[in-house]
């Protein structure tokens, strides 16, 4: 199909039906883009499978195409993997639509800037909870980092705050998004997107081991769904339920403030598990990682914390315009390891023009359906000198002073009507975790049994959501006077 004899956007050559699937880094296919843009320019086609993908590698065009004409850009590609999965409720995947749009609305009354800065009390009580759990148990951070995002989207959505590593809906929920990670990755849905077929071979089929995967996870978004929703209704029932999103929704609808299906809350509140777990404790992660690898830079920012903030205190939201160097050091994580690289695509609902380029309408049932992925990986490292060296020295302009982009506004949120809806959540709860462990600890390398340091490498997993390759490091308290404060409220 062509709109007026109009090109796709360039790109390499491809091959009948296989496309270009095997030019592509399939582990880390965000790399192979990049190098694409140098060959073909920043918005560049591609074919997978039979199905046109048209790349965005700059952060402009991606504001011009998916911001402000989102409009058209707001669709997702709806291809087999989620039903099969049994996740087609979560917001992520919903095309767009009367069910997006409310799912969009009920996020915006619970999540939206003010109402994410009511929980600042909760960021900081948490934050505080898991310096306590390292103090007591530091060769388990990841777990420790998991549980404190864990705990604030539980809190926040359900007002559940004792949870528990190793029970549901914790476990349930944790297993869900990684099983999810796995199977939602553009360059494998499309394997299935060009052979649904595939979708109906047996579990015992071999190399049919996603149909595994897909009877676990449709279980466990039933259980995860279903089961901390009933704990809400049982707690308002005995007139008991502590402030949270799915109490406030269920709240407006018995009031007759607000009609829209129950379900619709229910889907919601998995979709923030869904969502927000995974890429907010990779987000940590990677700021434990940065910080072993990079001693001065969290040399400069706890100097600036103990002359800002003292040592016989923890950190405040309040502190936050002083933290220059702690600021920079945050936006510095979240640029130098992108979370999602590729956010998740987008599709069209109509053909478009772009600087003389056809892209096609994106209807997966169309064979020359069009799917956009941003490339965030790139646009993150667009215009920096040395991308892949960790320095907060370059948010800083010339005279010493924070340049003025904020963090809500970079591309890691994804864009226009999709964007993250959870951003401001999720960029407070980062900030208070990453600032409570600047002030409490020397994180730094562990060491062997011989004393000697083990060594951490920079390796990150792929996926839709990437973090940080398991690796160890020591926590080492800088000041016993800070432990008070740690143990306060324990
Ligand atoms: C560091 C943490 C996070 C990062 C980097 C992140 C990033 C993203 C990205 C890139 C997208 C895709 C946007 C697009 O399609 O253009 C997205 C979607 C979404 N995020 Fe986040 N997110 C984070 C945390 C959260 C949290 C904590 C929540 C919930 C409280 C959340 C809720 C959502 C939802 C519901 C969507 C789907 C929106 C839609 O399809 O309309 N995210 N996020």
């Amino acid at each position: 199909r062509k709109l007026a004899g109009l090109p796709l956007p360039p790109g390499p050559r491809s091959l009948p039906f296989l496309g270009n699937v095997s030019d592509i880094d399939i582990v880390r296919p965000w790399r192979t883009y990049s190098e694409w843009k140098e060959k073909y320019g920043p918005i560049v086609s591609c074919r997978l499978m039979g199905q046109t993908v048209v790349i965005i590698n700059s952060e402009r065009i991606a504001r011009q195409l998916l911001d402000q004409r989102s409009a058209i850009y707001s669709d997702r590609p709806t291809g087999p993997v989620p039903k099969l999965f049994g996740i087609d409720f979560i917001t992520a995947f919903l095309p767009y639509g009367d069910t997006l749009r409310l799912h969009r609305r009920l996020f915006h009354q619970a999540l939206r800037s003010d109402a994410a800065d009511s929980y600042r009390d909760l960021y900081l009580d948490k934050a505080r909870q898991l310096l306590s759990n390292l103090l007591d148990s530091p060769e388990a951070f990841e777990k420790h980092l998991f549980l404190y995002t864990a705990s604030i989207i539980m809190s926040v959505t359900y007002g559940h705050d004792k949870v528990s590593w190793d029970a549901p809906p914790i476990k349930s929920v944790a297993e869900l998004v990684e099983l999810i990670n796995v199977g939602l990755a553009p360059e494998r849905g499309a394997i299935l997107t060009a052979f649904p077929i595939l979708t109906r071979l047996p579990a015992w089929f071999p190399g049919a081991s996603f149909q595994r995967i897909a009877q676990r996870t449709r279980k466990l978004a039933l259980e995860s769904m279903n089961e901390p929703f009933e704990y809400v209704k049982r707690n308002m029932a005995a007139g008991n339920a502590p402030k949270s999103m799915v109490s406030d929704l269920l709240t407006e609808m018995d009031e007759g403030k607000e009609a829209f299906p129950e379900q619709a809350v229910k889907q919601i509140a998995l979709t923030v598990f869904v969502a927000g777990f995974d890429t907010s404790s990779s987000t940590l992660s990677a700021f434990i990682l940065a910080m072993v690898l990079n001693p001065e830079a969290q040399q400069l920012a706890q100097q600036e914390i103990d002359s800002i903030v003292g040592v016989d205190r923890l950190p405040d939201f309040y502190d936050r315009p002083s933290l220059k160097y702690v600021e920079a050091v945050f936006r510095e994580t979240i640029r130098w390891h992108t979370v999602a690289p590729l956010g998740l695509p987008h599709a069209t609902s109509s053909d478009d023009v772009f600087e003389g380029y056809f892209i096609p309408k994106g209807l997966s049932a169309d064979p020359d359906c069009s799917l956009i992925l941003p490339n965030i990986w790139d646009m993150s490292r667009e215009g920096h000198d040395d991308p892949d060296v960790f320095k907060p020295e370059r948010h800083f302009a010339s005279d010493g002073t924070l340049l003025p982009d904020t963090i809500a506004a970079k591309p890691m949120w994804g864009f226009g009507r999709r964007g993250c809806p959870g951003r401001f959540i999720a960029e407070a709860a980062t900030w208070s975790a990453v600032v409570h462990l600047l002030a409490a600890f020397r994180i730094m390398k562990a060491k062997d049994e011989a004393g000697k340091e083990i060594e951490v490498k920079e390796e990150f997993t792929s996926g839709v959501v990437c973090r940080p390759v398991p690796f160890q490091c020591s926590f080492v308290l800088r000041t016993t006077d800070r432990e008070k404060a740690i143990r306060l409220g324990d």
